[in-house]
Formats: structure tokens, C-alpha cells, sequence
């Protein structure tokens, strides 16, 4: 289980959210959500499979619209940005998908230089070189610089996405699943991975997830979707002291085979 953190700053929140609704026709998927992420913070979403937890965090990276309610980014309202201030919003959020979204005909290198080329047009070789090999090593796949992403393990597609998405230099992580389909060794090695990133970059996160056990190791908090609203939150424990069916459902799914 995680250690209680010294380096959250609650007087500092990096996403405010309030009464938060999103549909998708008649289809009612946010219902009023609160939220609020705290600068240093790894923050866990859990839910069931269609609750909108990934709908939530297309919301915070602009990816989607809300249809009602308020939500700060970085101090920032996002639905009262240009599109302009909003690209630049979203530099600030990195966004780690859950199939690590690698362009499959570049090279391990050639997708870190990727979002270089793109958003840091004023950047030398040199400059770029160095960031790509600072990542690398960052994620413990130096090694791979030139292998293509068809060579890679799951686990090492994982640590080059999560690299990918450092090497912007985010102050927010979005992790969506980061563990999904992986063995529980390489698990254990991307939880690590996502609780060095938070002390090395200093990152806050949220880490949408159904796994358990990377919920209890990299949740410095967590709370859970349920019915379009957060219902649970709390330590892993005051969530899953709960008496609700559903939460208790959750977790025996998890840990009772
Ligand atoms: N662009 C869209 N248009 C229409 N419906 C959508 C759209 N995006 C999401 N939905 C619907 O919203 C609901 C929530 O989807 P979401 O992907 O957020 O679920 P989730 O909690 O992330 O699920 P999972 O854990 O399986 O990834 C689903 O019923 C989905 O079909």
C-alpha cells in the first residue's frame, strides 16, 4: 500500500470540477460530478466498464465538450478557452492512452522526437536528442531507442508511451488503464513506474483503472464513479469499507476468484 505523501499541496488544486454533466443523446453518462485534483496528487477513478470514466478525462484534456457544470484545469475554465489557449492547455496535460497509441512504422526514437517536431518548433537536434535519451532513462528503455514498436514487449510499449507523454513536460498525467493486459510482474513494474514519475517530475495524476491492486499502490486517493456521480472517496480503505452492494461488488470481482 502507498505511503501517506508529503508532497500534496491541498491548498494548490491543478483540476476543479463541479457539477459536471455530460449525454450522448438521451443517453445521461455524467450526472453532477465533483472533483478536485491537489497539486502533487495521484488520484485514482474507479468504476465499472461504461460509467464514463474515460468520457470524464477527455472532458479535463478538451478532447470533449461538457454540456453543463464547470471545469478548471490549471487554474483555466475550459469551455471559455479559444481553441488556441486550449492547445496550449493541453500541452500542460499529458495523456497516456491505454494501447500506448505508438505510431507502429517509427521507431522508439522517432516517436519521442515526434511531439518535439510538433510543439516545440524552435528546438534544436541537439536539444531534442537530449530530452528523448532524459525520457529513455526516465522509463528504463534506453536500450530501445531503435527498435520498432512491433519489437516491444506490452509492458516496454507502456513505459514508451508514458515516455512519450513526459517528454512535453506535463504537470497533469492523465493514465487511462495503464496496466490493462499486462501480467501482474509488469503491473508491479509500471505502478512503480507511475509513483516515480509523480516524485521525479512531480507531477499530479489521475489513473483511471478497474486493477485493484495498482489502485491501492499508486492511489494517493480514490474514488469511484458510480450511477454518473463520485459516490465513494477516500483512502483505499474508507472506499472499500463501504456497504454498497455495488462497491463491495468491485472489489470481491478484483480479489475473490
Ligand atoms: N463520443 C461518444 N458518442 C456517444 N457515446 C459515447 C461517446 N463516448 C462515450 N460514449 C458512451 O458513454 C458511456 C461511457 O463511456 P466511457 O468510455 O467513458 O466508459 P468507461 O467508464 O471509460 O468504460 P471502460 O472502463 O470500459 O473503458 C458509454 O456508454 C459509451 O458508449
Amino acid at each position: 500500500m502507498k505511503k501517506i505523501n508529503p508532497n500534496i499541496n491541498r491548498e494548490n488544486k491543478v483540476i476543479e470540477i463541479r457539477g459536471l454533466m455530460k449525454s450522448f443523446d438521451d443517453f445521461d453518462v455524467l450526472k453532477g460530478v465533483d472533483l478536485d485534483l491537489y497539486q502533487g496528487e495521484n488520484l485514482v477513478v474507479l468504476g465499472r466498464s461504461g460509467t464514463g470514466k474515460s468520457v470524464l478525462i477527455k472532458i479535463i484534456s478538451g478532447l470533449l465538450s461538457p454540456d453543463e457544470g464547470m471545469v478548471k484545469v490549471l487554474g483555466k475554465q475550459v469551455d471559455k478557452l479559444s481553441s488556441k489557449e486550449l492547445d496550449r492547455l493541453r500541452l500542460k496535460v499529458g495523456f497516456s492512452f491505454q494501447n500506448s497509441a505508438l505510431y507502429d512504422s517509427m521507431t522508439v526514437r522517432e516517436n519521442l522526437e515526434f511531439p518535439l517536431i510538433r510543439h516545440e518548433k524552435s528546438m534544436g537536434r541537439a536539444e531534442r536528442d537530449q530530452l528523448i535519451h532524459f525520457v529513455l532513462d526516465a522509463v528504463g528503455l534506453e536500450q530501445s531507442i531503435n527498435q520498432m514498436p512491433s519489437e516491444l514487449s506490452g509492458g516496454q510499449r507502456k513505459r514508451i508511451g508514458i515516455a512519450r507523454t513526459l517528454i512535453l513536460k506535463p504537470d497533469i498525467m492523465l493514465y487511462d488503464e495503464p496496466t490493462a493486459g499486462l501480467d501482474p510482474i509488469t503491473c508491479m513494474e509500471i505502478n512503480g513506474l507511475i509513483n516515480e514519475v509523480q516524485s521525479r517530475f512531480n507531477t499530479s495524476a489521475i489513473i483511471i483503472t478497474h486493477d485493484l491492486t495498482c489502485a491501492r499502490s499508486v492511489g494517493d486517493r480514490m474514488v469511484m464513479l458510480l450511477d454518473g456521480q463520485f459516490q465513494q472517496q477516500g483512502t483505499f480503505e474508507e472506499v472499500f469499507s463501504s456497504n454498497d452492494e455495488r462497491v463491495k461488488m468491485f472489489y470481491d470481482y478484483n480479489f475473490v476468484k
